[in-house]
């Protein structure tokens, strides 16, 4: 006969250790936070109550079984609730890691009232059955045990609970359930422990396995993980309230003594105070990360939960502005002149008012390009938003305390009449833009200006660049406007050819163009991850010079990716991003008379340009990612992870492309292996330790993962 500690070693601790393993690369302190406070619960219920049923022998172990016993309950029946509180609580934070709560709260205070109550009314047959002894009695009590924070917990967290994915809910309560219940029905049969035929039912699930016993494991771990579910939903709220109120100290990174008030704080939180907008906005953002960037959705995941919240609102603002950008010029060409203001300067009118001192920079950009400056315009239009714009000027001219110092992260703090201010200016702004402007007032605490004017400066750029651009609506309307569309498409293109001015000459212009609209995003990502390390308040230290000119490369070779995959797409938009000056390159085909770095000629030959173009980009891709990819290594803790695997999912797009020439290739499969890449940053390179090693590890798995992704490419019979 085996010992009570055997079971442990055989089959509770080796699955412990398995996941102890896969949760290690990106266990923090959250995690132990919630591990240490759901332990302290587990023993302060369960102990009092297990010593009770062991008192009125509803279960027994023979004592020579035991090493030693406290209040009657062996030690190892202690480990027990160690191990099983480990079990599932690490199951679920790798389960759950994909999941961002922020988003997914309810967008309204809302308690579980209804099935909190629910939840209680099994107790009503259950007290007097615990009183007695009879089959019933071990039912009852576990019922009686459980069902009152059962419904403490929905009351908590069932509104909560219901957003979530039903796999972050069901399988790490089920599966380790079912393992424990095999466990228990072996320790059973071998006699390790007893349940007493005059008080159980005696109604087995599965042979030796007891239904009270099923149903106290199926129990006990829906009580851990609903345990889970209202600390990763708390911490979720301070995270969102932190945003809303950097100066409120929401934080809950820094000091383990200072989490549990911050945590009752959140919870206990007035419904009106309640960041029911912010959710929404940060729930469309999500949606949207999801929708249109698979490599950052699946690398996002890797971020502390506060860097997260951090780029998913930096993304949102790119997103939005960027798309603006387009359908402002859009409509401007269909319908000749459009609504007045062009997407620029209303992007550049809310940066005003977020960077005060930059009123009078861009107003005198503005007023030199001829177009109303932000600040003193004669009131024509948007009445109420120039208002504010020449009331905050005024404010400005009238106390200029906020000059100097003002182009570094940390500016002070924003007054509530200001955010007031902003927030109603927002709201005349137009609608798809509100979300994602509301968002990124709240990081201009965190962030310079000078990465979004850069930015801007990038939007400028495609506008002056390719004006034809304006056309993307007409062109797909074109083309799924009939047959008859073809000559005259024919004839605009060879229009288009003769128009063609390239604004793109040679590689340094490229540079440029790519340092602007990714290097500047970069830059910002490296700022909000300064601002995400664990401290109480704004300000935080800014990067280091270094840091930010590698996170302008790493930007740079993200957008050169991206440029060599889509060359045809941006063709069919009127676009070409390839130099001019590689058009004279030697190799260039017989097949392309015409200049080839030009949106028709790619058009109509996209093979040859692709096969032209697509391989000297990627080299240069390559080039930017190799200079800047070893500095990864100095971000902060919270980021790096994230970081790296945000860039290894985007390269590995470059190595596919270079190694497969039937590249697009299906979607579902290059998220496949954009799946595999972010799993290999997050296990493979930790394993060895030391860095130096683990970043040669990398180059050779890019190779290995270029010749794998040809192969497969080949064997999928795409040419
Ligand atoms: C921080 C703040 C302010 C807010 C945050 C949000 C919030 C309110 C969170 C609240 C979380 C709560 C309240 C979580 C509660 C979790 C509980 C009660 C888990 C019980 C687990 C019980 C467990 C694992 C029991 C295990 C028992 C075992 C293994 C017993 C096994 C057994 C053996 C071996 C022999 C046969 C008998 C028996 C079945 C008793």
């Amino acid at each position: 006969m085996s010992s009570y500690a055997e079971i442990h070693l055989r089959y509770t601790l080796p699955p412990c250790l398995v996941l102890f393993l896969l949760s290690y690369p990106f266990s923090n302190s959250r995690h132990h936070f919630a591990l240490l406070f759901l332990l302290s619960v587990v023993i302060l219920c369960t102990a009092p109550w297990d010593s009770y049923v062991i008192h009125r022998g509803i279960w027994a172990y023979p004592s020579n079984n035991v090493m030693a016993t406290l209040f009657r309950i062996p030690v190892e029946e202690f480990a027990f609730f160690v191990i099983q509180t480990y079990m599932t609580t690490s199951l679920y934070s790798i389960i759950t890691k994909p999941t961002f709560h922020p988003s997914l709260l309810p967008p309204r205070k809302r308690r579980g009232t209804l099935g909190s109550l629910l939840l209680l009314i099994p107790l009503l047959p259950c007290i007097p059955l615990s009183c007695t002894t009879s089959h019933w009695t071990y039912t009852a009590l576990i019922v009686l045990w459980s069902a009152p924070f059962l419904s403490g917990l929905w009351y908590v967290s069932g509104p909560h609970l219901l957003r979530l994915p039903r796999k972050d809910v069901l399988i790490p309560i089920l599966l380790p359930a079912a393992y424990l219940w095999l466990v228990d029905g072996h320790a059973i049969r071998s006699g390790i422990w007893t349940i007493s035929e005059r008080t159980k039912l005696g109604w087995e699930l599965a042979p030796g396995l007891e239904l009270e016993e099923g149903l106290f494991f199926l129990l006990s771990n829906t009580l851990l993980v609903l345990g889970n579910i209202a600390l990763s939903q708390t911490f979720a709220l301070a995270d969102v309230l932190s945003l809303q109120h950097p100066h409120q100290n929401w934080h809950t990174d820094s000091n383990p003594l200072h989490t549990l008030p911050t945590l009752l704080a959140a919870l206990l939180l007035p419904a009106q105070d309640y960041p029911s907008t912010l959710i929404s906005h940060l729930s469309d953002a999500a949606v949207t990360l999801r929708e249109k960037s698979k490599s950052f959705d699946l690398a996002a995941a890797l971020f502390g939960d506060r860097c997260r919240l951090l780029l998913l609102s930096y993304y949102a603002f790119c997103r939005a502005t960027d798309d603006f950008v387009d359908e402002r010029q859009g409509q401007a060409q269909g319908q000749g002149g459009g609504e007045g203001e062009g997407g620029v300067e209303v992007i550049e009118r809310f940066l005003g008012l977020c960077y005060p001192e930059l009123r009078f920079e861009l107003g005198k950009e503005e007023g030199e390009g001829g177009t109303a400056p932000a600040g003193e315009g004669e009131g024509e239009g948007e009445g109420a938003a120039k208002d504010y714009m020449n009331g905050k000027v005024h404010d400005k001219a009238a106390n200029g305390h906020e000059n100097g110092n003002t182009h570094k992260a940390n500016r002070p703090t924003q007054d509530r009449m200001h955010s007031e201010k902003v927030e109603a200016y927002i709201l005349t702004l137009p609608p798809q833009l509100q979300p994602s402007f509301s968002l990124f007032y709240l990081l201009v605490p965190f962030l310079p200006p000078e990465p979004v004017l850069d930015l801007v400066k990038g939007y400028e750029f495609d506008l002056a660049a390719f004006p034809v651009a304006g056309t993307k609506g007409e062109d797909v309307g074109g083309a799924r406007g009939g047959e008859g569309a073809g000559e005259a498409e024919e004839e605009r293109k060879k229009n288009e050819n003769e128009q063609w001015n390239p604004a793109i000459k040679t590689e340094q212009d490229l540079i440029q163009y790519c340092q602007r609209v990714a290097g500047s995003v970069g830059v910002a990502c490296t700022y909000l991850f300064a601002a995400s390390q664990p401290q109480p308040q704004p300000p935080c230290t800014p990067p280091t010079q270094e840091l930010l000119e590698n996170a302008t490369n790493m930007g740079i070779a993200l957008q050169l990716v991206n440029i060599a995959r889509d060359i045809e797409a941006d063709a069919r938009m009127g676009r070409s991003y390839v130099p001019s000056s590689w058009a004279s390159s030697p190799s260039s085909p017989s097949s392309c008379q015409a200049d080839p770095t030009t949106p028709a000629t790619i058009l109509s030959h996209p093979k040859e340009c692709i096969a032209l173009f697509r391989p000297r980009l990627l080299t240069l891709a390559f080039k930017y990612y190799a200079l800047s990819a070893p500095s990864l290594h100095l971000l902060p803790t919270q980021s790096k992870q994230g970081a790296r695997a945000a860039v290894a999912a985007y390269m590995s797009m470059g190595l596919l492309m270079r190694s497969c020439p039937g590249w697009p290739v299906r979607s579902g499969w290059t998220t496949a292996v954009k799946v595999l890449v972010v799993l290999g940053v997050l296990y493979l390179p930790l394993s060895l330790g030391g860095e130096g090693m683990s970043w040669e590890l990398g180059a050779r798995n890019w190779e290995l993962a270029g010749q794998l992704g040809s192969l497969a490419a080949g064997s999928l019979g795409e040419k």
